[in-house]
């Protein structure tokens, strides 16, 4: 198979979907890779880590996408590449078709077969493509709120942990799976007062024997929530149903409930966000304020920290690739429910349910016969 490497075009995006080593057990298998020239370099990979481990360096993304079987990314197709998107052409990589309808449009429109990192689900229900982006996510989400709870950065003026004799932040995190439990783990590392909520009492359960205790673990209802609200200097959003539209947990009026200056990070602003106000952002761009609250909605937070986040990325997706690599992605679902659960798309219909139901469209099955 021909696998395709394209150098990430969203903006600030410093992640790249390989490692030199997936391009050495790519080739090994005898299979050729195609890198462009440059899709290393915000991870700190230079173009000659790739080809002494044998790929083909390609200057243009358009014949990547021209040549591959297999499209391997990081982010969403953004709209200058879905032009370059073939009818039958895999696309592995981040989706999040629920919150964006048109890029939803526009791949289907496509006729690729849309295989989703963040639907690829375990027996368990685990999403171990997420997952480690969401470790990343859930700890830089509250040295991201840490920051802008400083006065110069428009938040309250408050230092996360206090000191001596001054009371330290209130920090609520909302949805306590991988993103929640990491924001957690570091908020109480500063000595915050930290309430994690959800809705899940197994997790609950889990939670309240693995955290600190200065970690309260919390019932998700809209009550606990509007009163968590009236005391929180920083809250995080981290809920997820998998493929679908986040839950929205804060209306725009519970904002007035809100101190002035606080800060809300809202992580699940890649599957829509989980508070009504959010909306997405960039890392160039990455705040704004509505009713005195600071918001911070960035939808690639891992892409700012490309080292780390392309080496925990690369290290899952690879097994992956390769088994999609060497059995076609027909007999790679066959052989794997994860990988099955991955394919949102299929020849121009929607193969997901969360994604069909989110925008009305039928959901058609994986395997009925071509
Ligand atoms: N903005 C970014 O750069 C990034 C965003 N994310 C996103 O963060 C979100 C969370 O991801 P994970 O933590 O990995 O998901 P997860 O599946 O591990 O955890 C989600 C949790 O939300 C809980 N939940 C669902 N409905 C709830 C409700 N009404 N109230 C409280 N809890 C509720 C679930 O029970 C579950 O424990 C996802 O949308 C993910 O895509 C992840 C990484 C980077
Ligand atoms: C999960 C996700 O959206 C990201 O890592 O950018
Ligand atoms: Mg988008």
């Amino acid at each position: 198979m021909i696998i395709g490497v394209p150098k990430e075009i969203k903006l600030d995006e410093y992640r790249v979907a390989m490692l030199p080593v997936g391009v050495e057990e790519l080739t090994r298998r005898g299979h050729k890779v195609l890198i462009e020239q440059g899709a290393g370099l915000g991870s700190g990979l230079a173009d000659h880590d790739y080809l002494e481990n044998g790929c083909e360096m390609v200057d243009e993304a358009a014949e990547i996408f021209a040549r591959a079987d297999m499209i391997v990314k990081v982010k969403e197709p953004m709209p200058a590449e879905w032009s370059l998107i073939r009818p039958g052409q895999i696309v592995f990589t981040y989706f999040h078709f629920a919150a964006d309808r048109e890029l939803t449009e526009a791949i289907l429109a496509t006729n690729c077969t849309a295989v989703a990192y963040e639907t690829l689900a375990d027996d368990q229900g685990r999403l171990p493509l997420l997952t480690p982006m969401s470790e990343v996510a859930g700890r830089m989400s509250i040295q991201e709120g840490a920051k802008y709870l400083e006065r110069p950065q428009m938040g309250r003026g408050i230092l996360l942990g206090g000191v001596p004799g001054v009371a330290p932040a209130w920090i609520t995190v909302l949805g306590g799976g991988v993103v929640g439990a990491n924001a957690a783990k570091i908020a109480a590392g500063f000595h915050a007062n930290v309430s994690i909520l959800d809705i899940n009492m197994d997790r609950l359960r889990y939670l309240d024997d693995v955290m600190p205790p200065n970690v309260d673990v919390l019932f998700s209802d809209r009550h606990t929530i509007r009163k968590q609200l009236e005391r929180a200097d920083l809250v995080v959003g981290a809920v997820l149903i998998p493929g679908a539209k986040a839950p929205r947990l804060v209306e725009r009026e519970d904002l007035k409930r809100m101190q002035p200056g606080s800060v809300i990070i809202d992580v699940a602003i890649d599957q829509g966000g989980c508070i009504e106000t959010s909306k997405p952002t960039s890392h160039s761009n990455p705040t704004y304020i509505v009713d005195d609250v600071l918001h911070y909605c960035v939808t690639n937070m891992p892409g700012a920290v490309g080292r780390t986040s392309t080496y925990a990325l690369c290290n899952v997706t690879l097994p992956y690739v390769i088994q999609i690599a060497q059995q076609g992605i027909d007999t790679a679902a066959q052989a794997s429910k994860p990988i099955a659960r991955a394919i949102n798309m299929q020849a121009g219909k929607v193969t997901n349910q969360a994604v069909a139901e989110t925008f009305e469209l039928p959901c058609a099955d994986l395997f009925a016969k071509k």
